[in-house]
């Protein structure tokens, strides 16, 4: 349960920018021959970068120190240097980067998204650049500057505020492409979510929340069976869950209890939380089949119906997330 890593601290020192060259050109035929230093390359930077595919900051739990490379000093014959290496670091969408004085660096917010914390050095000018009327050969060219270095947390905010629950097929992932921009990969085939998916959903107001798709878990997900065991850590941190059932299941209410159960096997405290329940792909449904499915559900636990595909129960969905998401602040 404590295998989340929600905060780590980083010496970061971008590389130092190389050193302008102040070589004088010399050839046979030229005795006198001007100044050819090249620039020098810029110093490394060091670049957090988004990556749906990571979900904690686990991996630089270890982790102290980052150092990116240093930029080459010019040459002759007007050579600019190589700029340094960079070094990247893989986050997790919607990790924070913080500088020593916690301002805010960067948020990132999408895949592949790139964001420079510690920017490397500029190379110094060559001595070319410093030719002048009064000087024609100046022996003189810039160095680098150095990086810019020092402490970056790195904080990954929260996973999700509502994170989806249900059976392979559920219809989740076409949900969070309904209600966000996120537009996850959508199959009439089991399994199709190997990675959940995280999707900002806009609210009235110009208020959001976080939902997350999680790949479907399976009876017996609890004893590791299918994909679900390594994916329910995924919604351990959501406030929420939100309980999928398709309008097609044999069983509503029993496949609710079912779901409930392997959340319990694995993690009690998961049940804990406040959880909606929702019956998906409403739009397969009469209002007679409604009234009867809802009659399956105790009095105190009516499930909402929704259809991703239509719009339907969209909008109270929303509505119910939010008001519950607010209970819990
Ligand atoms: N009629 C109807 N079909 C839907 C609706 N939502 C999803 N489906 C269909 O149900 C199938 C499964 O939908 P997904 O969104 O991939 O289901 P999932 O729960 O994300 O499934 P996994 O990725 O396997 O966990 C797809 O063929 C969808 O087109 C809906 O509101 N109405």
């Amino acid at each position: 349960m404590n295998n989340f890593v929600d905060h780590v601290k980083i010496h970061c020192a971008a590389g130092h920018g190389g050193a302008g060259s102040a070589h004088l050109r010399r050839e046979k035929y030229i005795p006198k021959g001007g100044p050819d230093g090249g620039d020098g390359g810029r110093g490394g930077n060091i670049i957090m970068k988004g990556n749906s595919h990571e979900w904690t900051l686990l991996p630089l739990r270890y982790t102290r120190h980052l150092k990116a490379g240093r930029g080459e000093n010019g040459g002759k014959n007007q050579l600019t240097g190589a700029a340094g290496q960079d070094v990247f670091i893989e986050v997790p969408i919607g990790t924070i980067a913080k500088d020593e004085e916690g301002e805010i660096i960067g948020e990132i917010l999408e895949h592949g998204q790139e964001i420079v914390v510690k920017k490397g050095g500029l190379g110094g000018l060559g001595n070319e650049h410093f030719k002048s009327a009064t000087n024609q050969t100046p022996r003189y060219a810039q160095p680098g500057t150095p990086g810019e270095e020092g402490y970056v947390t790195f904080e990954l905010k929260v996973l999700a505020d509502v994170g989806l629950v249900g059976f392979p097929n559920a219809g989740k992932s076409t949900l969070l492409a309904a209600v966000s921009a996120a537009k996850p990969k959508i199959a009439d085939y089991a399994f199709t979510t190997l990675t959940p998916n995280l999707g900002i959903v806009n609210y009235r107001n110009y208020r959001s929340f976080v939902m997350a798709d999680i790949p479907g878990i399976i009876e017996g997900a609890a004893e590791g069976k299918g994909l679900g065991h390594r994916f329910l850590r995924h919604i351990e941190r959501n406030s929420i869950l939100l309980f999928l059932i398709p309008a097609d299941s044999d069983n509503h209410w029993n496949e609710f209890k079912i779901l409930e159960n392997e959340l319990r096997k694995y993690n009690p405290e998961l049940l804990d939380k406040e959880f909606i329940l929702s019956v998906s792909k409403a739009d397969l449904l009469d209002d007679d089949l409604k009234i009867e499915i809802a009659r399956e559900f105790p009095e105190n636990q009516k499930p909402l119906f929704f259809s991703a595909v239509t719009g339907e129960g969209i909008e109270a969905l929303k509505d119910e997330v939010w008001r519950r998401l607010s209970m819990e602040i």
